[in-house]
């Protein structure tokens, strides 16, 4: 059932895919297998952008290593030339060299953060304006495919996590693999014996660390799930807060939020924990390390092959080592979750958008309205049966009332009409053309909506009415409400025409916004109409404002009415009986009657139930 407004297809779109996404039984994909390179690779094509930046990050990154390695070395020289000669104007210099390598070192390290946290933002920038540039772009099943807030969670979190990882991690993956290259190097240099001394504990320090990895990798991955899973579902919980509470289901949706914050209280702890014990492990073996310099840096010593500065250094380098390696592991795990998440992001914008087929379609001017179905067949689901050979004219002007029990197709016809979704079989024709072959924007333009749940955008009543066509004047809207019926209860309003409504029309009654959304209408004067008409009950007098002004606005358009009450549609050109996404049923409303079939059946029901 399609419920929602009467405005520009963009929006249009989003309430009937929010509402579709709803109903729709969820066909969920299953995750893709990671694909580290190709994700990497695409993150980079966003980093490319900033090359000239990314060069002087490098320069930096290569600068403030070389300081780094500089500094522990000099105090080793300083013990040995100067503290333990006593010459202490030399030491002076040296300390003086050493101050300025840790003011530079400062610099340059300052520089590289600022000039990484700009290509960071400009790089997320980038890949989220794609993203919710693509996401509008994005056929309908892919909404009803998905959670509302899994796709949330990917235009929010996702990105986020990128920006973080793109904001520190990076810089830091990098100068820690530099930093360790140098302080080898220098190691070798001054003591190949102690540099092998240090060495030692590298593949303990390997091998514990691809232990705990090879686990936090799935466990963040997990975690990440569970956490999209969890945001998914308060989300949708809070915005259904009405039907929640209609339906006394509180308790159970408590429970089942419970149990997947359970989930991923489970997985966050271990995900955690297992990352936990990196620097754990770090700090145990970096003590060892220091233990072995110093006993075998002490033999070495009292043998005279190396000196005491050198022992220092190596003490300090030896710190110097362990530390990139513990960044690493830790900026590994950031690293694992912001690549997945990157890869999610990236599996959207890898969607194809609606428009891929349409290459060669054609645009639609000067549209009559007349539509045909011929033999049209359709499922949401291979195999299925959703509609099935479904044929009928609709002249220009005409009304065509679909009526039927739920689930009998009638939104489906509609989705096809709007090529939500393409049939699978047999021809929808406007004006006698193809609709496959016509661009879907230039054919949703043509056509007009008016849902039974109309969607109100925070802002005011004008703009509201305005989204019908926005580039009608005030006078325009204004005559447009008063042909809805509208001008009226909206004159009687504080601040008349600039009231402010709140994105959930909280204010505003049903019938109102019911009447907001045909102004709407009447603006767009689109050639085609599609009203879905309101089950809820409205009281008389606005209920016969509302047919008043829908009989205005349905004058010489082609109008389809998804109809709920059958005395609303007995002036319909014709009515379709739809029963299990077949016609049944055809004809005007006395022939119908006439026949003493299903529909003359459903009528006298309603008749009974209205007067009883
Ligand atoms: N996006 C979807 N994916 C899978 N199945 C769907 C989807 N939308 C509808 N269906 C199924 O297709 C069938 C026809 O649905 P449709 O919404 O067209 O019925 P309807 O006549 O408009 O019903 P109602 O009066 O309740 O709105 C139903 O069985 C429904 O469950």
């Amino acid at each position: 059932m399609l419920k929602g407004l009467s405005e520009p297809f963009w929006h249009k779109r989003a309430v009937v895919q929010e509402v579709m996404a709803k109903e729709a039984v969820p066909g969920r994909k299953k995750e893709k297998a990671k694909d580290w390179r190709r994700t990497l690779q695409q993150i980079w094509s966003y980093l490319a952008r900033e090359k000239g930046r990314l060069w002087l990050v490098l320069f930096m990154v290569v600068l403030s290593s070389i300081l780094g390695l500089l500094g522990p070395f000099l105090i080793g020289r300083a013990i040995d030339h100067y503290i333990i000669t006593k010459e202490n104007s030399g030491l002076l210099r040296l300390l003086a060299g050493l101050l300025a390598i840790y003011i530079l070192n400062s610099g340059a390290l300052w520089l590289q953060n600022y000039w990484m946290i700009g290509i960071a933002q400009n790089t997320v920038f980038s890949m989220r304006t794609q993203l919710f540039r693509h996401l509008h772009k994005l056929p309908i099943p892919f909404f009803d495919q998905r959670q509302y807030g899994e796709i949330m969670s990917r235009v929010i979190n996702d990105i986020e996590n990128v920006s973080s990882t793109l904001n520190s991690s990076v810089i830091q993956i990098f100068s820690s693999v530099l930093t360790l290259l140098g302080t080898i190097g220098f190691m070798l240099w001054l003591s190949p014996l102690l540099t092998a001394v240090t060495l030692v504990i590298v593949p303990v320090m390997f091998l514990g660390m691809r232990w705990i990895t090879s686990r936090t990798g799935r466990l963040f991955k997990e975690q990440q799930r569970n956490l999209g899973e969890l945001n998914g579902y308060i989300e949708e919980t809070v915005s259904g807060q009405r039907i929640v509470k209609a339906f006394s289901q509180e308790e159970r949706v408590i429970a089942e939020l419970l149990a997947k914050n359970d989930k991923l209280k489970e997985s966050g702890f271990w995900a955690q924990t297992y990352s936990g014990f990196i620097p754990k492990l770090m700090n145990v073996l970096n003590n060892v390390s220091f233990a072995l310099i110093a006993g075998a840096g002490g033999v070495l010593a009292l043998k005279g092959m190396v000196t005491i500065g050198t022992i220092v250094i190596f003490g300090e380098y030896s710190r110097q080592f362990t530390r990139p390696l513990n960044d690493l592991s830790n900026q590994f795990n950031t690293l694992l979750s912001a690549v997945a998440g990157a890869e999610r992001v990236f599996e959207v914008l890898d969607e194809e958008e609606e428009t891929k087929d349409e290459e060669g379609n054609e645009d639609l001017d000067d549209v009559h309205g007349e539509i045909e179905f011929k033999d049209v067949s359709f499922s949401y689901e291979e195999g299925g049966n959703t509609v099935n050979d479904i044929s009928f004219h609709a002249s220009p002007g005409e009304t065509v009332a679909l009526v039927g029990p739920t689930g009998a197709g009638k939104t489906t016809i509609i989705n096809l009409l709007s090529r939500f979704y393409d049939a699978n079989s047999g021809s929808i024709l406007v004006d006698g053309r193809e609709i496959t072959g016509i661009k879907r924007k230039a054919l949703r333009e043509h056509m007009g909506f008016v849902l039974q749940d109309p969607f109100l955008f925070e802002g005011t009543i004008m703009e509201n009415i305005r989204y019908g066509r926005l580039d009608a004047s005030d006078e325009e809207v204004r005559e447009a409400a008063k042909e809805a019926n509208a001008h009226s209860f909206i004159a009687k309003l504080a601040n008349g025409y600039e009231t402010m409504v709140e994105q959930d029309g909280s204010g505003i009654s049903q019938g109102q916004k019911q009447l907001l959304s045909i102004a709407r209408a009447i603006l767009a004067n689109p050639v085609i109409l599609v009203l879905d008409e309101a089950t809820s009950s409205i009281d008389t007098i606005t209920e016969m404002k509302i047919q008043e002004a829908l009989q205005r606005l349905m004058e010489g358009k082609t109008s389809f009415i998804i109809a709920h009450r059958l005395n609303t549609i007995q002036k319909a050109d014709q009515i379709l009986v739809l029963k299990d996404g077949g016609i049944l049923e055809r004809g005007s409303h006395e022939k119908l009657l006439k026949q003493k079939g299903f529909y003359s059946e459903l009528y006298h029901s309603q008749l009974q139930r209205e007067i009883g």
